[in-house]
């Protein structure tokens, strides 16, 4: 059940995990603007630390660069006080907990009401990221074949450059993906037995959308995705 902060407001918590390139980021926008959850993306949250040249930043960057996972602590101690700042807030994690120590810390935090799974075929995530920029800023994602730039190679809203990710580079993206699997597998199994894991599989986010689309509007009343969307916009 979603947690009770008072007689009027309910909260919901909610966690969207799958390997890298399976749609974590685009089905998270899609949630925030449908659902009002304040969206946090681990990797967005990493990329303004390294662009911000912070101490968590700069280790995390070696890590990234080679494909590997940045350690447990450092991502703990990234994320858990920007949780804890929000305690007023429904929110959707993307990307983190990505380990079981991870999934831990968070279980000490504040309790989960769903876990969304996404298990996309690895001949699907390889096409995708080979084709994905961002705008650095922002964190906003293009694919050059599924939702281009209205402009190649420029953001939509500031006009600036799009770049490719370092580890959206051909020699880092095998370690992450062979990587993923072995990680969080453990991470699936407690949720599951937790009763709070939904996974979702398919090679379209567009076919995958309208069940987590269901599911959401089942969970979340629509008074507070109402209430929801107007606290964040
Ligand atoms: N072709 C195709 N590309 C997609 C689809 N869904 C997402 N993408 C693109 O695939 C890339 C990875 O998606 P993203 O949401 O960033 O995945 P994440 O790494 O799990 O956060 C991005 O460039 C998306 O625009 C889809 O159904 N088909
Ligand atoms: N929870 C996490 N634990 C460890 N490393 C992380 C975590 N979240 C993100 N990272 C690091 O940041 C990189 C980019 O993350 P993200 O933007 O979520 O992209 P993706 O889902 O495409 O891997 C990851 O490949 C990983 O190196």
């Amino acid at each position: 059940m979603a947690q009770k902060l008072d007689d009027t407001k309910l909260l919901f918590r909610a966690v969207i995990m799958g390997p890298p390139g399976s749609g974590k980021g685009t089905i998270s926008e899609r949630i925030a603007r449908g659902f009002g959850l304040q969206h946090l993306s681990s990797g967005d949250f990493l990329r303004e630390n390294i662009a911000s040249n912070t101490e968590a930043g700069v280790l995390a960057k070696t890590y990234i660069e080679k494909g590997l996972l940045v350690p447990d602590h450092v991502m703990t101690r990234l994320l858990l006080p920007r949780l804890e700042e929000m305690t007023c807030h429904s929110w959707l994690l993307d990307g983190f907990p990505r380990t079981l120590a991870q999934a831990e810390a968070l279980n000490s935090s504040c309790e989960l009401d769903l876990v969304i799974s996404l298990n996309i075929p690895l001949e699907t995530l390889k096409e995708r990221l080979s084709h994905r920029w961002i705008h650095q800023a922002s964190g906003r994602v293009y694919n050059m074949c599924f939702n281009p730039p209205r402009v190649q190679g420029v953001d939509d809203i500031t006009g600036e450059p799009l770049i490719q990710q370092d580890d959206d580079k051909p020699e880092a993206l095998v370690a992450r993906l062979r990587h993923y699997k072995d990680v969080a597998k453990p991470v699936i199994d407690v949720y599951k037995a937790k009763g709070i894991l939904h996974t979702f599989s398919d090679t379209d986010t567009d076919r995958i959308w309208p069940y987590i689309s269901s599911l959401l509007s089942a969970k979340i009343p629509t008074d507070i995705a109402d209430a929801q969307r107007a606290s964040t916009h």
